[in-house]
C-alpha cells in the first residue's frame, strides 16, 4: 500500500509569525486519483499546496511528494511535478506556441519531440488555427486550458492546479474537466484545489480544511452520507462555517 501513495503528509504546521495557516495536517494521496483539496477563503489551501511543490518549506512536520523529501530533495520535485497556479503561468506577450516552446524548454524536452506533442495538443484543444496568436488576446476559457496543458507537458507524476477554473461558466468548466480525467487516465495524480462543488463531485476524494485544519476527508458519496447532505454544497456548508 506505501507504494500506492504518491504524497505523504505527517504533522504539517505552517506558521506565518504567530498565525498558524496550516495546522497539523495529516494525509495522504494516492497514485492516479483525483484529489480535491477544499476550504473557504483563507482555509490554508495555498500555503499547504505551495509547501508540496517545493515552493515553500513547512515548519515542522514530515512532508514526501513523489517519494522526495520536501526539505532535502526540493529540486527532484519540482522535476517531478506539475503546476497551475491561480495566475496560471502563461507568458501574455508570448504566442501559445512560443508558450508551449518555452515549458518544453524548460523540461529539456528536444525541440523534435515538442513539435510531435505540440501538434497533436493544439488539435485535441482546437487551437491549431491559434498558434501564432498572442495569450493576451485569447478567452479566458482558452487560455485555462493551454495553462493546464503546459503544466502537464511533460508527463510528470502528479500536477497540482490552484482553482484552476476560477472565473468561467459550468459548461467551460465541465470541459476543463475532459481534460482531468484524461490526463488522470494516464496515470498522472491530479491535486486540486476549488471553490466550485460541482468539481468537488468529480473528484475521487475530497478533504475539506477550515481554519487551517482538514475537517474531513473521504469520496464525495461518503462524505454526503456522513452529513446528511444531498450535495457536496451542504457537506461543505456544514464543515466550513
Ligand atoms: N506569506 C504570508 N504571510 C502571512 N500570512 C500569510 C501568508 N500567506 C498566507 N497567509 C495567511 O494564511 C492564511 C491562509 O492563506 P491561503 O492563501 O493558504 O488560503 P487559501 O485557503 O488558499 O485561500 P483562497 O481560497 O483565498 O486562496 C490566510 O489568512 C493568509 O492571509
Amino acid at each position: 500500500m506505501e507504494n500506492d501513495k504518491i504524497i505523504t503528509v505527517q504533522n504539517l504546521v505552517k506558521k506565518f509569525g504567530s498565525f498558524t495557516a496550516n495546522d497539523n495536517l495529516t494525509f495522504d494521496v494516492y497514485r492516479g486519483e483525483i484529489f480535491g483539496f477544499l476550504g473557504a477563503n483563507g482555509a490554508g489551501k495555498t500555503t499547504a499546496l505551495r509547501i508540496l511543490c517545493g515552493l515553500s518549506s513547512p515548519t515542522s512536520g514530515e512532508v514526501k511528494v513523489a517519494g522526495f523529501d520536501i526539505y532535502r530533495e526540493t529540486e527532484k520535485i519540482k522535476k517531478n511535478i506539475g503546476y497551475m497556479s491561480q495566475k496560471f503561468s502563461l507568458y501574455e506577450d508570448l504566442t501559445v506556441s512560443e508558450n508551449i516552446q518555452f515549458y518544453a524548454g524548460i523540461y529539456g524536452i528536444s525541440p523534435k519531440k515538442r513539435k510531435e506533442k505540440e501538434a497533436l495538443l493544439l488539435q485535441k484543444l482546437e487551437m491549431t488555427g491559434a498558434r501564432h496568436k498572442l495569450i493576451a488576446g485569447l478567452p479566458l476559457g482558452w487560455k485555462q486550458k493551454l495553462a493546464f496543458s503546459v503544466a502537464v507537458f511533460h508527463d510528470p507524476k502528479i500536477v497540482f492546479l490552484d482553482e484552476p477554473t476560477g472565473g468561467v461558466d459550468p459548461v467551460t468548466r465541465r470541459k476543463f474537466w475532459d481534460l482531468i480525467y484524461e490526463v488522470a487516465s494516464n496515470g498522472i495524480t491530479v491535486f486540486v484545489t476549488t471553490h466550485y462543488m460541482d468539481e468537488a463531485e468529480y473528484c475521487d476524494r475530497v478533504s475539506i480544511m477550515d481554519a487551517g485544519k482538514i475537517e474531513a476527508l473521504d469520496s464525495p458519496a461518503n462524505l454526503k452520507k456522513t452529513y446528511n447532505a444531498k450535495n457536496m454544497d451542504e457537506v461543505f456548508i456544514q464543515i466550513a462555517r
